[in-house]
């Protein structure tokens, strides 16, 4: 098997991710696999790192492995999106972990190394897609999991920058704090009314709270908001939360956690390849949990464009 590149945010899970490197790099030893390991020092370095190591392998099969939360898998994605030679993997050691819950990656560190030895070993790579966010004036920003805009974006915003995130990752209720913030929010948040083209139709809808396309069923520490997404099938699932009260939007939110939501008149879903999103104020935007703007963005599908390693896909 060839070397493994892998790029460990020691902060992610705030800390709770050394112990999982610790697991990992005693199983690589056990099992005498080639491997090169970087630390990330600051935020938006696991980009670098996987872009320096795409480029030093030129066209070089490369396996680039992440292991942190899905903030530095994004972060990977992003930085091997240029580099048709890098095949990815994911080790989560973070605090919400949706990409491996929602493509079979064991949450045991152990189990999720040996799972992705094999794989890499008898070349079971599966393509995902992944979509890309277009915004006036920057760089175009991938996604894995999700993206979405407004209420949603504050939420994530409020849950990487609290300090009770700490706390809940204390008591192993790392999931915990993107609804605890959500609560904070909820009755704060101006709405705003939003205009979105699917595929070259337009829906207007009033009184929005989010909207949030999904490559992939989970987002939010394990919130089911796209049940029938397929992170394989070449399309992204929209869904727009619209014109709820505060109190309803409560208990829409119960719902998520097990995909109940969609029978909500107020909830529209959708499935489509391009996408865009105009707001009548602007409102933040996140990919993957990690805020990248505001409102205008354009939203395309990459089908199949990362090749991922020691997941199970339907
Ligand atoms: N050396 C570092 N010091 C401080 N922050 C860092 C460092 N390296 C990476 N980061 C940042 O840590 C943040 C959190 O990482 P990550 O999202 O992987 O873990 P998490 O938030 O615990 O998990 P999840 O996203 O699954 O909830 C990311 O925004 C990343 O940019």
């Amino acid at each position: 098997m060839k070397r493994i590149y892998f790029i460990v945010n020691l902060h992610a899970k705030n800390g709770g991710c050394r112990k999982t490197w610790g697991i990992i790099e005693k199983e690589l030893k056990a099992k005498k696999v080639s491997y090169k390991a970087f630390f990330t020092e600051y935020p938006g370095h696991a980009a670098i790192l996987a872009d320096s190591i795409g480029r030093f392998l030129t066209s070089d099969e490369a396996f680039v492995t992440a292991v942190g939360g899905d903030g530095t898998f994004h972060e990977v994605v992003n930085g091997s999106a240029e580099h048709r030679n890098i095949t990815l993997g994911f080790i989560p050691a973070g605090s919400g972990n949706d990409f491996s819950r929602g493509l079979g990656i064991p949450k045991h560190a152990k189990r999720a190394i040996s799972q992705l030895l094999k794989s890499m070993d008898q070349k079971t790579v599966q393509f995902i897609d992944s979509g890309r966010i277009s915004q006036q004036g920057r760089d175009h920003t991938y996604f894995i999991n999700s993206m979405g805009a407004g209420f949603d974006a504050d939420v994530a915003k409020g849950s990487n920058e609290s300090e009770m995130k700490s706390l809940f990752n204390r008591f192993l209720l790392g999931r915990l704090i993107y609804v605890y913030i959500l609560l904070k929010l909820l009755f704060t948040y101006k709405r705003t009314d939003m205009e979105i083209w699917v595929d070259g139709k337009k829906y207007k809808f009033e009184k929005v709270w989010f909207v949030a396309i999904s490559n992939q069923i989970y987002y939010g520490g394990g919130m089911k908001i796209a049940p029938d997404a397929v992170p394989t099938d070449g399309l992204l699932d929209m869904t727009v939360v619209y014109s709820l009260s505060r109190l309803k939007l409560l208990f829409v939110f119960i719902t998520v956690f097990w995909g109940g939501h969609a029978a909500f008149q107020e909830v529209w879903t959708c499935r489509g390849m391009k996408v865009s999103i105009r707001s009548g104020r602007k409102v933040r935007v996140h990919a993957d949990g990690e805020v990248i703007g505001e409102t205008p963005v354009m939203i395309q599908v990459c089908r199949g464009a990362v090749p991922v390693a020691g997941i199970l896909t339907n």
